[in-house]
């Protein structure tokens, strides 16, 4: 039996090599945050940042400051910042826009790239923002949207590939935390003559990605879950080097072009992973991302999945210990950085939670999220909001009227 007692955890906590890092985030006092895996918690080095940047660079600067800040280079430069994370040689990451623009963007530049195919294979439980923009994209293109789980990808795409030209898949489950095959599917769809797309949205900062390992062609992920660039921060996109000259995206915009100055009246496309650039970008957001980036380079991946791991194996063990019905993979090659738990009361027993200062989130219809984020979370933190939601489900806490009353986000 797994020892889940308070007093192991503060040992374990002693024992962390990543306990350190922990200070590098303002957490408020009395909240235990397990809700990183949709809004990363506030990187120390932000507020400052970001005080320079709009009092400095922005009051004082200018205009000049898109040169003497280096602002017209944060796009590439924040990309760079973010390759390592997700296993990446330089050159092939751009940061910019959303989630959405750029899964858009991108599904269209494949459905180019591999004329006289024209299907999108997507997981019929992919996050909705992907579902609807790969629909809205099959329409505009004439292409059609294949939808097969992702345990079942690979074998698709073996025995009937020949008209796919892109797999788009999400690397977890956003409701069970559930880990897909990104290598087995990447293998597949090149096998068949397919691109890939992987949405690494819930795994970028928590899980090594890999993204040159393992041949991947594009990778589009946000920045303020794991990466904890702050609500809204921008997304980023990975153009293999080895596709980029035929990159061909749908949205030509002016800062991708080879010479935005010249105000040319036609597009020509920027060289390399620049032509992913699109328009302004959010600088602000940006800003406050890079600085948040900085703590990556005082860790390693493998250091943060190890310890991710060991945080989910604690919470399920406790999860287990309570007899509730834990929703995600226990082995280890299958599970993102979050646990989820099955409950008929997901809702009222959040809101629970809440309340006592323990965030987390729910899913429809009856999953609790808990995110766990190696860098900012103690072993302490998951016994102690084990206990707490141990307490409400015993007492029935939950029961309480007030509780009923569903929040517009959750
Ligand atoms: C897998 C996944 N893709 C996309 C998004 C969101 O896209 P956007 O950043 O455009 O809101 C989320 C979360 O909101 C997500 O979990
Ligand atoms: N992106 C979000 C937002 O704009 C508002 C509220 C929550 C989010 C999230 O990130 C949700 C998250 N992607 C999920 O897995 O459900």
């Amino acid at each position: 039996m797994p020892d889940t007692s308070r007093a192991h955890a503060l040992e374990l906590d002693a024992r962390d090599p990543l306990a350190g890092l922990r200070k590098r985030f303002r957490l408020p006092a009395g909240v235990i945050y397990l809700d990183g895996n949709s809004l990363g918690a506030l990187p120390d080095d932000v507020p400052g940042a970001l005080d320079d940047v709009v009092r400095q660079q922005w009051g004082v600067g200018l205009i000049r400051s898109w040169n003497d800040a280096d602002w017209w280079n944060a796009p590439t430069r924040v990309g760079a910042a973010i390759a390592p994370v997700i296993g990446a040689a330089p050159d092939q990451v751009v940061c910019g826009d959303s989630t959405s623009v750029q899964l858009f963007n991108t599904m269209i530049a494949a459905l180019r790239m591999r004329p006289g195919r024209n299907v999108i294979l997507t997981d019929p439980a992919t996050f909705p923002t992907d579902a609807y923009l790969a629909d809205s994209v099959a329409r505009l293109c004439n292409a059609e949207v294949r939808r097969v789980p992702a345990a079942e990808a690979a074998a698709v795409l073996a025995a009937d590939g020949a008209d796919i030209a892109l797999a788009a898949y999400n690397h977890v489950d956003y409701r069970t935390g559930e880990l897909r095959d990104l290598a087995g599917i990447t293998a597949a769809a090149h096998a068949a003559g397919a691109l890939v797309l992987w949405d690494v949205c819930h795994t970028a900062g928590a899980v090594p990605i890999d993204a040159d390992a393992h041949d991947l062609d594009f990778v589009v992920g946000c920045s303020y879950k794991y990466l904890s660039g702050g609500p809204g921060a921008p997304a980023f996109l990975y153009v293999a080097r080895r596709l980029q000259q035929d990159f061909d995206p749908a949205l030509t915009g002016w800062h991708g072009h080879a010479e935005p100055f010249a105000m040319e009246s036609g597009y020509r496309p920027a060289d390399g992973i620049s032509r992913g650039r699109i328009g302004s970008p959010p600088l602000l957001n940006m800003l406050a991302l890079e600085a948040a980036l900085g703590v990556f380079a005082e860790t390693d991946m493998a250091a943060v999945r190890a310890k991710s791991l060991a945080l989910t194996d604690l919470f399920i063990a406790c999860a287990d210990e309570l007899g509730l019905e834990v929703a995600t993979p226990r082995e280890h090659a299958l599970r993102g950085s979050q646990v989820a738990v099955r409950h008929d009361a997901a809702h009222p027993i959040m809101a629970a939670l809440i309340d006592r200062g323990v965030i987390g989130d729910v899913r429809p219809p009856d999953i609790l999220r808990f995110g766990f984020n190696a860098l900012y979370v103690s072993y302490a933190d998951v016994v102690d909001a084990a206990a707490v939601l141990g307490d409400i489900v015993a007492t029935g806490a939950h029961l309480d009227p007030k509780y009923a009353v569903r929040s517009t986000v959750t």
